[in-house]
């Protein structure tokens, strides 16, 4: 069996020519175009490409680029005053602080600036609680884009075997809460699980993001298994995943490339969440 590749750039371009229908639409009823801050704090070029990427797709879609770069060496006060600023600032729909920050900063004191309503990353404690509780807060991109994907590619999930391999805040976790959300049986694993191959090779569906290039392999798949690929690593030949791309391919139904899979998902529901916020703050100054 050959795996149908899922096309993660072809979906990603729906979404967001949604979210550019969605500004077109509240801007032509009066309001202003929802703006997105990225803070970028220092010079790592990964980050780098991303928040380009990020800033660009924001300014295609119509919304206002609200962009700060910060020196590396900004101290924990006056990154938590800019963020504070943004966080009162009307043209501020969503703030997006990229992570890695330096190591001389506390990461989790930092998000807890960003209120609720602007967490268009999803990784404030509010919104990780929501998702925990199955109600509807902002949710974090990557795993938001992986459920659009299964559903744009119509994978059954209710009672389905589902398998993340990895836990982190930012993918693991919040992967685990959506795919429970939809009846799924999950099951989620990390460093410490026994036997990797086992539990996968049972999975209907596995998402793998554990930040380890190349560690699920063809025979960890169940043949016909859809083979979702958070993962991504520079290497002197290219990008790879976590995910053995050609032993996969021939086993799995389904399979996410890299690139052109769950990345372009990422900055289209970063896209799609900064509409909702804006959406929302909206209402809410209606109602007040
Ligand atoms: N606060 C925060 N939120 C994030 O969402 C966040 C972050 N920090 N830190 C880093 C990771 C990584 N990330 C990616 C986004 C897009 C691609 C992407 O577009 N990838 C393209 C390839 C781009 C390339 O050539 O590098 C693709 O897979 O086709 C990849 C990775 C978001 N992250």
């Amino acid at each position: 069996m050959t795996a149908r590749l899922m096309n993660g750039k072809a979906v990603a371009r729906t979404v967001r020519d949604e979210v550019a229908a969605d500004v077109s639409t509240l801007v032509a009823s009066g309001r202003p175009a929802p703006g997105l801050a990225t803070v970028l704090v220092g010079d790592d070029p990964a980050s780098e490409v991303y928040v380009r990427n990020k800033r660009r797709q924001c300014v295609e879609a119509g919304m206002a680029d609200l962009h700060r770069h910060l020196p590396a060496d900004i101290t924990q006060s006056a990154l938590k005053s800019v963020l504070d600023e943004l966080a009162t600032d009307p043209a501020v729909s969503g703030i997006l602080l990229q992570l890695p920050v330096p190591k001389h900063l506390d990461t989790a004191a930092l998000l807890a600036r960003i209120p609720a309503s602007k967490d268009v990353d999803g990784l404030t404690v509010a919104n990780a609680g929501l998702l925990a509780r199955g109600r509807v807060g902002l949710v974090p991109c990557t795993p938001g884009g992986v459920m659009r994907l299964l559903d744009e590619y119509d994978v059954a999930l209710s009672g389905a075997d589902a398998v993340v391999v990895g836990r982190s805040e930012l993918v693991g976790r919040p992967m685990a809460q959506l795919l429970l959300q939809r009846d799924a049986t999950v099951t989620q694993c990390h460093s410490r699980t026994k036997d990797l191959v086992a539990v996968c090779r049972r999975a209907d569906v596995i998402v793998v993001a554990a930040g380890v290039p190349g560690i699920i392999g063809g025979d960890a798949v169940m043949p016909g298994a859809t083979v979702i690929d958070v993962g991504i690593h520079r290497t002197p030949d290219g990008l790879i995943g976590d995910v053995r791309f050609d032993e996969v391919k021939s086993v799995a139904g389904l399979l996410t490339p890299v690139p052109g899979g769950v990345g372009p998902m990422t900055i289209a529901m970063l896209l799609a969440n900064t509409v909702a916020a804006a959406r929302a703050l909206d209402e809410r100054s209606v109602g007040a």
